[in-house]
Order: structure tokens, then C-alpha cells, then sequence
């Protein structure tokens, strides 16, 4: 009896919330590619059933300990040996989906993956309940979120970590991953939902109260709720300001006609990207190129040559793209010809002057190499008497390459400013945004303004917005089912 009593009790504690779930599968490492070793993750109620048949063992696995296992497959009575893998068990709800999971770290050639994914799809068994099917993209993830192993900011994180390229696109997930996010979004409930819990006791029992001790109420709330807009508005900055690193710091290359846009351009990505000619007006549309600088995610966007004179239709129309592509950049950089009389034409001096000057703008005197340093520290001059203190200027030659370290030297400590890394940058998703702008910082100037006006019941209501704001950025609270669509169509299969 005890024992009986024992199993079921180490039964019923265990049972995740997506206990009568299909067991699903995916390969979580890249799916038909050849490579070293592929991972096949399980996770489901099956899990134990499908380790047993694989490998033919009668015995529990034993959580959490890596074997060498040979792996079977029975067709017609007949034992095929699909592979010998590393098996890994991790017993629900000490899990990554809070589940009885199984990973198999196969060989890593396509036809031991494919035949092993088929000997599972093999152990489903519909009728009998045994219910195993291929992984939907993002569902391993979802069961996390539904067995409470992660909340949404997490998950996203998650997210975000597998799809950084670079340094600070990591930095920016590990922040979400690591549940700091959550903690934050917590703290935050828990001031806003204490303020509530004030305001209901002056709703229900105000009429007992003294009249300054209510007001002693109000002005506290108020008081609290507006460092907290405060910590908000900071907190929406801030990822604004990250969001440059994730989606890619925007750099225009500026320039007249034939001053080296392209060759610079090829110089800096180390590539032959753009066509680079003798003939002016060879680039005639923008061509942007994701690329790493320092560790950062850059977008360098080559335009077309910018002059007065044209009645090209194609070209005026590139230099119109020039000029928005200008216009949305964080940072442009002039590209000047050392060896033209005239290295900056008065539309190039006048869209630096009054469209760019509260952007930075690098200056480049290219084709150092074709003109002495007498021409060079000309040119500079000239270049401080147009711009002042807007010109930050670098010298280089896109022929033998001299000062375009420099100039990557100087891309690099411009980008560190712009993402002002002292501080840990953070990331959240537009959907994040979206609600911490539209819900939680509106409901809280919502507050503020209704208080003002003494009305308590509305001003409770308008708290009671901001707090569910946040339960849908976690995942804690109403449109769920909206939300978990959202935020579980990104994710890959396998995740
Ligand atoms: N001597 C010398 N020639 C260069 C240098 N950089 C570019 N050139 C030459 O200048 C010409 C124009 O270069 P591009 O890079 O095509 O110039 P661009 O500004 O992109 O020109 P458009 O597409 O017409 O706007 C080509 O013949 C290049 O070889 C340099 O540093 N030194």
C-alpha cells in the first residue's frame, strides 16, 4: 500500500499542465545538413516509452546522466540498429519544457537522423493514447511557457540569444534570458497592484476614514506612481536606443559623383560589392550591406553620387534616395575627392549644413594617394571652414588602403557612444514595446491625470490597465491566446 501510495504521489506531484499533450519531436540542430552530431529532442508524457523502445531497455532512465546507448528500430519483428548515440533523460518538471524530456545526440549524417526520426513517428500509437507527433516551430518553447518554466520575456530572450549575430545583439538577449526583465516587470506589479489595494480601502471604507488620511493615501500613491512613469520612460528609452544595435546601426556613404563611395565601401567590407568605375554616376541606387563592425551590427548603404547638374531622370531620382537614406541614418559619412577642385558642391555642403547637422558625420578625403599633403591639409582646411565644428574628418586611400583602419577605428568608438555601454543594452520585442508604450505607460499618465482630478475610482481603473499591461508582457495576464501567437510564430523548429 505504502509503495502504491508513493508511486502515485511521485505520479500526481509531477503533472505538467500539458500532461494529456502528443509527445512531440524535433532536431534541434540544423535539419538536413550534414554535421559531427545532431541533437533529436523528445518532450512529452511518451518520453520514458519511446527512451525504452529505442533502446531497448526495460528500466526507468536514470535523470540527468549521460549514456552511450545503441539505438533500435523494430519493423515485422525485426531489430535494425539505427545508431549508437549519447542519451540524455531529464525527468519532468526538472526540465527545459517542464516535461519528461529525452535527448539523442546522433551521428550526425542525414540518413541516421531521418531513420531515427522515423522509428519514433513508428512508436505513436494514436489509439492506444500514445499520441507522438513532429514538432509545430516554437513548440518546445510553448511548453516551457505552459508548464510556468519561463514567462514570455524569457522565451523571447531565448529567441533573440539564437538569433544574434553579434556581440551586442547577445549581450542584448542574455538580458531578457536571464529573467532580469521579469524581475523588473514584477517590481513594477507588485507597486502598481500595493497602490490598487489602497485605493479599494478608500472606495470601500472611505467614508469611515478621516478626510487627511485619505488625502495622505492619494498623495503617496501619486507620489509612488510617478517615479515609477519615471523608471518607465527610462526603461522605453533605453530599449530604443538598443533596438538601433538589433536592427543595425544605419551608415550612409555621402558623396559627389566619382568621389569613391563604392571603393570605400569595398574597402570597409573587405569585399567587391558595389561596382566601382571611372564613370561619375555609376551607382544609381542605394545598395545597403549588413555587416559587422567592432561587434556591431552595421547596415552600410552605398548611394548614388550627389550634383547639381543632371537631367537624368534615373539619376535625379537616386539622388532623391540618397538624400532620404541621409535622412534615416544614424551616422553618414561624406566621402570628399582629395583631387577635385571642388570636393564639396554646394548641394552636398547644404544638405550636410541643414539636414544632417544633428546627426554625426564623419568626412572622408579619399584618393590620398594621388595628391601631395600640402593638397590634403587644403582640402582639410577648406573642409573646417564649411562644416566647423561638424567636421570630424579622416584622410584615407581606397587604392592602397592607407587610414581606412583608422577610419573603422573611429566607425567602432562611434558606435560604442551611440549605444552607450556602460549600461547593459537591453532588447524587447516590438510586441513589448508596443504594450509597455500603449498600455503600461498610458494607463500609469492616465492615473496621474485622474487622480489630479480626485476622481479615485477611475484613477484605481486606470492602475488596473497598466497591471494587466505587464501581465501581458509576461504572459501572466488576459489575451493570451493573442499573445502566445504573436510571440511563438518567430521561433524555429526544434526551439
Ligand atoms: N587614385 C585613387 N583612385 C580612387 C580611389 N578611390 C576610388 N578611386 C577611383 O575613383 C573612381 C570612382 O570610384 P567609385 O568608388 O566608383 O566612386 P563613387 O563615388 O562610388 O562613384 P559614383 O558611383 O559615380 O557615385 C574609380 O575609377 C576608382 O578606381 C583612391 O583612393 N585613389
Amino acid at each position: 500500500m505504502l509503495r502504491y501510495l508513493t508511486a502515485a504521489r511521485r505520479f500526481y506531484s509531477h503533472v505538467p499542465a500539458t500532461f494529456y499533450h502528443p509527445t512531440i519531436y524535433a532536431v534541434s540542430t540544423s535539419l538536413g545538413q550534414k554535421s559531427a552530431v545532431a541533437v533529436v529532442r523528445i518532450t512529452g508524457t511518451h518520453s520514458e516509452h519511446i527512451f525504452q523502445q529505442l533502446t531497448g531497455s526495460r528500466k526507468k532512465p536514470i535523470a540527468r546522466r549521460a549514456s552511450l546507448r545503441t539505438l533500435y528500430d523494430e519493423v515485422s519483428g525485426r531489430k535494425n540498429v539505427l545508431d549508437s548515440s549519447i542519451v540524455v533523460y531529464f525527468a519532468g518538471p526538472k526540465s527545459f519544457t517542464g516535461e519528461d524530456m529525452l535527448e539523442l545526440h546522433l551521428h550526425g549524417g542525414k540518413a541516421v537522423v531521418k531513420s531515427v526520426l522515423k522509428a519514433i513517428e513508428r512508436l505513436g500509437n494514436k489509439k492506444a493514447g500514445q499520441e507522438i507527433r513532429f514538432a509545430l516551430p516554437g513548440e518546445f518553447s510553448q511548453r516551457a511557457f505552459q508548464n510556468g518554466r519561463m514567462d514570455l520575456t524569457e522565451l523571447e530572450g531565448v529567441g533573440d540569444l539564437i538569433d544574434a549575430e553579434t556581440e551586442t545583439q547577445r549581450r542584448c538577449a542574455i538580458t531578457s534570458m536571464t529573467g532580469l526583465h521579469k524581475m523588473i516587470f514584477e517590481r513594477w506589479r507588485s507597486i502598481i497592484v500595493s497602490n490598487i489595494a489602497q485605493l479599494t480601502a478608500i472606495i470601500d471604507f472611505g467614508d469611515d476614514a478621516e478626510i487627511n488620511d485619505i488625502d495622505h493615501i492619494l498623495q503617496s500613491c501619486a507620489r509612488e506612481t510617478e517615479t515609477l512613469k519615471e523608471e518607465v520612460e527610462r526603461f522605453i528609452h533605453k530599449i530604443d536606443r538598443s533596438s538601433i544595435l538589433q536592427n543595425g546601426i544605419k551608415v550612409a556613404l555621402l558623396g559627389s559623383p566619382n568621389a569613391g563611395k563604392s571603393s570605400l565601401l569595398n574597402r570597409i567590407t573587405s569585399d567587391e560589392t558595389s561596382i566601382v568605375s571611372d564613370i561619375p554616376g555609376t551607382t544609381r541606387d542605394t545598395i545597403d550591406v549588413p555587416l559587422d563592425i567592432g561587434g556591431f551590427k552595421v547596415v552600410l548603404c552605398d548611394t548614388a553620387g550627389i550634383r547639381s547638374a543632371s537631367k537624368d531622370k534615373i539619376e535625379i531620382e537616386g539622388m532623391k534616395r540618397a538624400r532620404a537614406k541621409a535622412a534615416q541614418s544614424d551616422l553618414a559619412i561624406l566621402v570628399v575627392d582629395a583631387t577635385a577642385r571642388s570636393c564639396v558642391t554646394p548641394e552636398l555642403s547644404e544638405l550636410v549644413i541643414s539636414e544632417l547637422s544633428e546627426k554625426e558625420v564623419i568626412t572622408v578625403i579619399n584618393k590620398t594617394d594621388a595628391v601631395d599633403i600640402e593638397t590634403v591639409a587644403e582640402v582639410r582646411q577648406k573642409l573646417k571652414n564649411q562644416f566647423g565644428d561638424l567636421a570630424i574628418i579622416e584622410e584615407v586611400s581606397c587604392l592602397d588602403y592607407r587610414g581606412i583602419d583608422d577610419l573603422v577605428d573611429r566607425l567602432s568608438r562611434f558606435f560604442k557612444k551611440l549605444s552607450d555601454l556602460d549600461a547593459d543594452p537591453i532588447a524587447a520585442s516590438k510586441r513589448v514595446q508596443e504594450i509597455l508604450k500603449k498600455d503600461v505607460l498610458y494607463g500609469i499618465n492616465e492615473f496621474l491625470a485622474t487622480i489630479d482630478l480626485g476622481d479615485v475610482v477611475m484613477a484605481s481603473e486606470n492602475l488596473a490597465s497598466a497591471a494587466e499591461g505587464i501581465g501581458k508582457i509576461t504572459g501572466e495576464s488576459v489575451g493570451i491566446e493573442e499573445v502566445l501567437g504573436v510571440v511563438f510564430s518567430r521561433f524555429c523548429v526544434g526551439k
